[in-house]
């Protein structure tokens, strides 16, 4: 299997796929409620209205994949973004790719932290939820809808996360 090293999660380097769910990514900070309370506006978008889609909220909760981690496949979500927020105050694992001609490229792997979440961009490449340590519970906020939403893909030869830094 080919080595995948993942790196530390920024939001620069996260851009060509979506975006960190992160307070220093927001472009813009009000204080509201009489001054209790700073919002961190607008980080994502929400993208889920193509063909009558709607927004929902779920929780996922995520069994612990151990080192070495096998990247055998990646999906996308062709009609909608979807965000993960961490609940469970540990890191975890985004795996990414830029389509190839409609299919994912070489995959990138990021290390997140147990602040910060991703917002992938609709139809970005994305390898299922990969949780770290232990049982984790993460806030998704996706496109809700009767149709499959879903395209999968496999690699040729599947990638190994060996390492986490
Ligand atoms: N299938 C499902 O809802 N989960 C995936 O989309 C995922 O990215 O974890
Ligand atoms: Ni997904």
């Amino acid at each position: 299997m080919k080595p995948l090293l993942p790196i530390t999660l920024t939001a620069d380097a996260f851009r060509p796929f979506g975006e960190v769910i992160e307070t220093d990514n927001a472009s813009e900070i009000h204080l509201i409620n009489k001054g209790t309370t700073t919002r961190f506006h607008d980080i994502a978008p929400v993208d889920v209205s193509d063909k009558g889609g709607r927004p929902i909220i779920s929780i996922f909760r995520g069994k612990p994949f151990v080192l070495p981690i096998r990247i055998s496949m990646m999906e996308r979500h062709p009609l909608g973004s979807q965000a993960f927020m961490p609940l469970a105050g540990r890191p975890y694992l985004v795996v990414v790719a830029q389509d190839m001609a409609g299919r994912p490229g070489e995959p990138q792997a990021f290390l997140a932290s147990e602040t910060q979440g991703v917002s992938y961009a609709k139809g970005t490449w994305h390898h299922p939820l990969l949780a770290l340590g232990d049982v984790s519970d993460f806030l998704v906020l996706d496109r809700g809808s009767n149709d499959a939403n879903l395209e999968e893909a496999d690699y040729p030869e599947p990638y190994a996360i060996n390492a986490l830094t």
